[in-house]
């Protein structure tokens, strides 16, 4: 018998679980469909266990910039402990998760979803019927359709790896590899990057794209630019990477980290009339895909927006607004910071560097943050930040290249979303010292 809910999610990521836990609240009968960790990619294979690796990682990096005030303790990282201290986070935490969302009365349904029709999903030869369906599934890992595929592994098993190879091959040079390539070679591994462009960081300012792939090559990276691997093979215990250009490498790992694909195809949306492409689940402003009783959310949308967290929170909140009849109105996206963990960290949010140099509405303004006191006390002398201002003299965009770009662009965030004067930013009393005092000189100088 089709068991009948209000509302099925398909996935329980953070695109799915912020909106039906209010949904729940809120008196709705909700069933949440999941074939892997309960918490989806983020927690299980995304932003914590790789915040958690990184964690160390920052703290060699910070130690060495105070080098020259006489800082010498030598760091050694054990992975094996590393990896122990994220696994006892994290282990617990979809399970905990789980019974505090069943606790709301959300029943979990473990398996892998596929359409019937338009109301009606099957999950291991059941069937379960909504009057409304989210698709939260997000994306998977791409593969390249090389010989040896199988020998490659992803970000997925990386952040489980119960021990670092000697030798890494990371192939391609986005978010992924350049924040696990930091990873492995700071905890001590020789790290090679396969590069089919001569840029990394699609997205992010190229000059400190650039200078990040200076310091990356100073930190032992290597990188080979401009070549594909052809092919993987195995022998013995180790991996030998071909490239196009007749590049040979042999590590204990490959990683394949040329970007990620919607799982929109291994739904059967074709049953239920949603209509999807290569990017992913096609919406309108209201988040509704071609039916309109069929919501998507998160990474699996084909949209402009970065897939990242905090994207999927405000999709997921804004459908739970709609849903309960708070919201009747099209979702509004406020700027969207994001940030690459590297070593060190680049960061931006709101109108890019590029974006602003090819126009004349924009004034850009480099800082040299490296030569500022609180920089320079901890010698972080590349440490860069760019300002961009609109005709208005607001604030209308950031990047930053520093150990602390995270805190950088966060404390700039509400006053370039919010649209904050320099007279708005007089009347705050930020403790001191820190970065934030000089936001209201940043706006004074915009004059
Ligand atoms: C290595 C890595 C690091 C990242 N780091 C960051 C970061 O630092 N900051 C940041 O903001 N973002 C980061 N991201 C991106 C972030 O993880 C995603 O944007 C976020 O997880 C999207 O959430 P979602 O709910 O849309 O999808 P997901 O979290 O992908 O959840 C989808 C869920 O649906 C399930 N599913 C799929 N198909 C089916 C089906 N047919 N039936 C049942 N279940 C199904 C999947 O198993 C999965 O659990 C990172 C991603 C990766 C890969
Ligand atoms: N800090 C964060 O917020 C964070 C961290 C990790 C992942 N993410 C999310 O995950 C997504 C996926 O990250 P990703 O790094 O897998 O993808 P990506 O799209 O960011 O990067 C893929 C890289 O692979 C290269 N490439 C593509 N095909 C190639 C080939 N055949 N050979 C060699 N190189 C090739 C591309 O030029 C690019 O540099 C991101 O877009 C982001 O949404 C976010």
């Amino acid at each position: 018998m089709t068991k009948q809910f209000d509302i099925i999610f398909i996935g329980s990521g953070q695109g799915a679980w912020n909106a039906a836990l209010p949904l729940s609240q809120s008196g709705k009968k909700i069933a949440m469909i999941e074939r892997d960790k309960i918490l989806g990619v983020c927690t299980n294979y995304g932003c914590n266990p790789k915040i958690i690796l990184d964690g160390p990682i920052k703290v060699m990096e910070d130690a060495e910039l105070f080098g020259a005030a006489g800082l010498t303790s030598e760091f050694k990282l054990d992975w094996q402990k590393l990896m122990d201290h994220k696994n006892k986070i994290l282990g617990a935490l979809p399970d905990k998760m789980e019974q505090n969302l069943k606790q709301a009365g959300i029943e979990i349904i473990r398996g892998e979803a596929r359409f019937v029709d338009d109301h009606t999903v099957e999950v291991n030869n059941e069937q379960y019927a909504a009057e409304n369906i989210v698709i939260a599934a997000g994306h998977r890992p791409a593969t390249l359709g090389i010989p040896g595929e199988e020998y490659m592994q992803t970000s997925n098993e990386f952040l489980y790896l119960p021990e670092l190879p000697e030798r890494i091959v990371f192939i391609g040079a986005g978010y992924v590899s350049m924040e696990l390539a930091s990873i492995s070679v700071k905890t001590g591994a020789e790290v090679h990057v396969v590069q089919s462009s001569d840029h990394i960081l699609n997205g992010f300012p190229q000059p400190y794209a650039n200078k990040l792939i200076e310091k990356m090559k100073q930190d032992g990276i290597q990188f080979h630019f401009n070549d594909h691997v052809t092919a993987v093979e195995q022998q013995g215990s180790e991996l030998t990477v071909t490239t196009e250009k007749g590049l040979q490498l042999t590590a204990g790992l490959v990683i394949n980290a040329t970007g990620r694909v919607p799982n929109a195809d291994q739904l059967n949306l074709e049953a239920a009339g949603v209509e999807y492409n290569k990017h992913g689940i096609v919406v309108n402003d209201r988040l509704q895909t071609s039916q309109p009783h069929i919501y998507a959310t998160g990474d699996i949308l084909d949209k402009t927006q970065p897939r990242l967290t905090p994207t999927a929170v405000f999709e997921a909140k804004y459908l739970a607004g709609s849903l309960m009849g708070m919201i009747n109105a099209p979702i509004k996206y406020p700027p969207i910071a994001t940030i690459a963990f590297t070593v060190p960290r680049i960061a931006q949010i709101g109108i890019s560097i590029e974006e602003a140099e090819q126009s004349e509405e924009y004034t850009v303004k480099p800082i040299e943050l490296g030569k500022q006191w609180d920089f320079a006390g901890r010698n972080d002398t590349e440490a860069h930040l760019t300002l961009i201002y609109n005709q208005e003299q607001k604030l209308v965009g950031a990047a930053a290249y520093s150990q602390e770009a995270l805190e950088i662009i966060n404390s700039l965030t509400p006053v370039i979303t919010l649209g904050l004067t320099a007279e708005d930013a007089d009347k705050l009393i930020y403790a001191f010292p820190s970065f934030e005092t000089m936001i209201p000189s940043y706006l004074h100088q915009a004059k």
